[in-house]
């Protein structure tokens, strides 16, 4: 053989075997898979083209010039997922335990930028010690050089993040800055400080699992948006995901086939309980109105408050965003409403037309909540809808009481098209609570206090306690049958498929923050 070509083979024989067989051998037996086996899992058969594949690191302290690595311990280069591109980093464990030095970020930085030149998403597959101890400060310039990437590509092209092992300090600053985080179970874990630094500050005894594990992040802080069983379930994940995501902000999702033969859904008939307290599960009215089986849940865990997540509608891709009456009877508080407005943002930064169905009996009262900033957190999601330009319509079934109706994307927020339920009881409150207050001297010098509030409150009841006042408004534009819900929204999406909406000339609006 040429012995040129032979020089060639055998680097990148070298760059395949990454830090070796022993340490492939070390990584298998965590359960976990190697950079290379991943990327193989999550493109398409064949479609790999690799980029940098040569590099190594410039490292000569603590005698690194002895120890180099082809690739310098992570794979990038493009693909394609169902035969849509998409750029891909996946960090290389088995090399100084997937480290990140200044030449390992220059090759992140490198697909990240091409990714926004030609508009497609950009998957991190993160398995790393953080920060390449031997090169010190040139491996923080190397983070923060990805972080400025991510904050540019942010609302430009998808970010996702799959968390496959370690991902401690600076280093997680790059995946909460994406747009999605997928975190494996028991393999997996962020934190910014790891459980020896916290029992030495705070005398805490915690596990890595604990602080920062897949579970604690799904349930807990809302830091993972999804979680996997294995690898190769997360790599299935990111594929689903992706499939309602357009490529990149100039264009919108991909359209599905779809032959219409379900429009109308009498399972929504008898969905709300006759008792206007009794809670039910939304997932049944979403699921009554989407295409089968096409929800796709974000944050399934963690302030359940509210449910979000992707679906299609005869094939469109659209966002849902839907109080759940089963958990805190739908309430809107801290984290849901900080769970919705990122959700909502994310939606309108990638043409996805946003869905609101809304059962709503106001904000969560206490002093947890005010001290830890309702209002502030509350007005994000305000916010977020007040902004949002993509074609939005929302479906009153129940309660759509005070500032939660306003703040749920009503007419009055820029919403296109709102439709209400006959069960809608829209108010600025619940007549119990209304009567105590307008009716409270009559109330009180009554003979029997009790009977007067029940008759008030049913008079208020009478009164508002349905979406007929604000149809005669305007607020509602047609009070609907249940069953008809998916024909109709089926029909106003498609209606509002060339919405456009000019916005003010300005550098950024300032969300509360
Ligand atoms: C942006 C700011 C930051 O990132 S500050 C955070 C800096 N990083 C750290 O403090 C983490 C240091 N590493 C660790 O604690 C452990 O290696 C962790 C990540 C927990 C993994 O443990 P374990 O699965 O047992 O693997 P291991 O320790 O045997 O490591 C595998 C090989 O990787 C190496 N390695 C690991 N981390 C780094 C690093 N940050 N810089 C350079 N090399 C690193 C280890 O030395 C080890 O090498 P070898 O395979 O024995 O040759």
């Amino acid at each position: 053989m040429d012995p040129k070509i032979k020089k060639l083979q055998e680097r990148i024989a070298l760059a395949h075997l990454g830090g070796g067989e022993k340490r492939i051998a070390k990584q298998h037996a965590k359960k976990k898979l190697t950079a290379r086996e991943r990327i193989d899992y999550l493109l398409d058969e064949g479609s790999f083209e690799e980029m940098g594949i040569l590099v190594t690191h410039r490292t000569t302290d603590f005698g690194m010039e002895k120890e180099v690595y082809f690739g310098d311990g992570v794979v990038t280069g493009y693909g394609t997922i169902e035969g849509r591109l998409v750029y891909v980093y996946a960090q290389d464990f088995t090399v100084f335990g997937g480290a990140l030095s200044e030449t390992h970020a220059e090759k992140i930085c490198k697909v990240m930028d091409l990714a926004m030149k030609v508009g497609a998403p950009v998957i991190g597959l993160n398995d790393s010690g953080g920060a390449r101890i031997q090169e010190g400060v040139r491996s923080l310039g190397g983070y923060a050089d990805i972080f400025y990437r991510n904050v540019q590509s942010s609302g430009v092209v998808p970010q996702i993040s799959a968390i496959m092992g370690p991902c401690a300090g600076g280093a997680v600053y790059s995946p909460a800055m994406t747009d999605f985080t997928i975190m494996v179970e028991e393999t997996s874990y962020m934190f910014v400080t790891g459980p020896n630094v916290v029992k030495t500050v705070t005398n805490e005894e915690v596990t890595a699992e604990e602080l920062g594990g897949a579970s604690t992040h799904a349930v807990k802080s809302g830091v993972a948006h999804r979680t996997a069983a294995n690898d190769i379930a997360c790599m299935e994940d990111i594929k689903k995901l992706l499939s309602y995501l357009p490529q990149s902000n100039r264009e919108k999702p991909a359209r599905l086939p779809y032959e219409l033969h379900d429009e109308v859904r009498e399972e929504l008939t008898d969905v709300i309980p006759d008792n206007p307290n009794k809670p039910y599960d939304m997932h049944n009215v979403i699921n009554g109105i989407i295409d089968k089986d096409s929800f796709y849940e974000i944050h399934e865990d963690y302030a359940e408050n509210i449910i979000v997540g992707f679906a299609r509608l005869a094939g469109r891709s659209i966002g849902i965003i839907a109080n759940q009456p089963m958990y805190l009877a739908g309430v809107l508080g801290v984290n849901s409403s900080v769970k919705a407005a990122r959700f909502v943002r994310f939606c309108d930064s990638f043409n996805i037309p946003m869905l609101v169905l809304e059962d709503v009996p106001g904000f969560l009262p206490g002093t947890d909540q005010e001290w830890n900033g309702i209002i502030v957190h509350g007005s994000k999601l305000l916010y977020a809808f007040c902004e949002a330009t993509v074609p939005r319509v929302t479906v009153i079934t129940r309660k759509a009481y005070g500032g939660a109706y306003d703040v749920m994307n009503s007419k009055h927020i820029g919403a296109d098209f709102n439709f209400a339920w006959p069960t809608a009881e829209i108010a600025v409150m619940g007549a119990k609570g209304a009567s105590e207050i307008i009716f409270r001297k009559e109330i009180a010098s009554a003979e029997d206090p009790a009977k007067k509030l029940a008759e008030k409150e049913a008079e208020y009841a009478e009164k508002f306690a349905d979406p007929y006042s604000a149809a005669r408004r305007g607020f509602i534009d047609e009070v609907i049958l249940p069953k008809n819900t998916r024909r109709k929204l089926i029909k106003a999406f498609s209606m509002l498929e060339n919405k456009e909406v000019a916005a003010p000339k300005r550098k950024h609006g300032n969300i509360p923050l």
